[in-house]
């Protein structure tokens, strides 16, 4: 097994001993890293759990690493090696988001190429969540692509293709159909040996459903979603690194998908001070911009200062946020639940099992 085609670019030099790999899984504290040697099995160095200051030094999936071989049980993983992109989500531990007491940051995938920003053409269909994502994979590092999927289901999926390229001209966008393979052959020219791909978007936008179209065989159980609501449901198997018959590799972690809810408040805020700058100058400073004295927003609006459009894709985004946010901490619980549910179940197997 060359590690090349992991994607794995040579370090100067490997200190004596160790070895490189790329984690390819990971559950609870075991890594699955793909090695020379074939795929092993390895648990971090003690000197991890003292040095890391934070999770974000804990090596994830698509990390590069060197590790100390063992044949006979366990390797040990003793470097991660620097990350050329990177996706973290803050870690709330379990606790509801407003009450964590320190939210960390957690890193979910590494050394990408291309962040596939996943949009629905479905009635879901929403230009200002893609910016969104877009905001987010450009701080990734990684080169991001817009992928409309299910583009069998409404009559002109080019007319929503042009909207996005109108909003952003200088990102890539295709769209696509898994069911019957319409426009898959488009995403050729980044399906190279050797690179390595993330999906981000909603649940329930496709990205199992891509993932089994490019692996061309189901790896990702697709449960039905209603479409009303699209509201979807997976149950991931535990690989995290697939690789594709092209060469290229997918990494899909819980994290990742996680992340596709995450509000990207900071990446907003960012781009949009040319409106918010107005908000200190409104008479009060609860004002919400909507018929209050005094309100500068309006003023501006009034004597054009503030585009109207530019108000609009602000208040948009806003909207779209709180959304997001709600979905957050519906997952949130929904883990914290989870945890509850396996602890109990754990004590149960410890008191002789369920009674008959
Ligand atoms: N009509 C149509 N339906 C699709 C297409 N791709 C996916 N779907 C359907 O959309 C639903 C959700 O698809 P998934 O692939 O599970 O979506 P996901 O993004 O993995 O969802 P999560 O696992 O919740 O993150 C399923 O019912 C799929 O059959 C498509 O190209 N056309
Ligand atoms: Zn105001």
């Amino acid at each position: 097994m060359n590690l090349k085609t992991y994607g794995y670019t040579e370090i100067e030099a490997i200190p004596d001993g160790l070895i490189s790999g790329r984690v390819t899984e990971l559950r609870r504290e075991r890594f699955t890293v793909m090695t020379e040697r074939g795929e092993v099995m390895a648990v971090l160095k003690g000197a991890f759990y003292h040095s890391a200051e934070t999770r974000i030094d804990f090596p994830c999936v698509g990390d590069f690493v060197l590790l100390q071989y063992n044949e006979s049980g366990d390797s040990l993983i003793v470097t991660v090696l620097p990350r050329r992109s990177k996706f973290s989500r803050a870690d709330y531990s379990g606790h509801a988001a407003g009450y964590a007491k320190t939210v960390r940051e957690q890193v979910v995938a590494t050394n990408f190429d291309y962040v596939f920003i996943l949009s629905s053409l479905n009635w879901d269909f929403n230009v200002t969540r893609i910016m969104r994502y877009l905001t987010q994979a450009r701080q990734s590092g990684g080169q991001p692509v817009v992928i409309l999927t299910k583009a069998d289901l409404v009559e002109d999926p080019y007319r929503s293709l042009a909207e996005v390229t109108n909003n952003i001209p200088d990102v890539p966008v295709h769209a696509i159909c898994s069911h019957t393979g319409m426009g898959l052959n488009e995403l050729n020219p980044y399906l190279l040996p050797g690179k390595t791909v993330v999906f981000l978007g909603m649940s329930g936008v496709g990205k199992s459903s891509l993932l089994n179209a490019l692996m061309e065989q189901e790896v990702m159980k697709v449960q039905d979603i209603r479409e009303v609501d699209s509201r979807g449901r997976h149950t991931t198997t535990h690989r995290q690194l697939f690789m594709l018959p092209s060469g290229t590799m997918v990494i899909d972690t819980p994290g990742m998908r996680e992340l596709g809810l995450i509000d990207a408040d900071e990446g907003i805020r960012a781009s949009f001070t040319d409106v918010e700058k107005w908000f200190s100058l409104c008479r009060f400073t609860d004002c919400r911009h909507q018929a209050e004295p005094g309100c500068a927003v309006l003023a501006a609006l009034a004597d054009g200062s503030l585009l109207r459009e530019r108000w609009e894709l602000y208040v948009a985004q806003q909207h779209e946020n709180k959304y997001v946010q709600d979905k957050t901490s519906y997952l949130i619980d929904k883990r914290a639940r989870n945890k509850m549910i396996a602890m109990q179940s754990k004590q149960t197997k410890k008191n002789g099992g369920w009674k008959k």
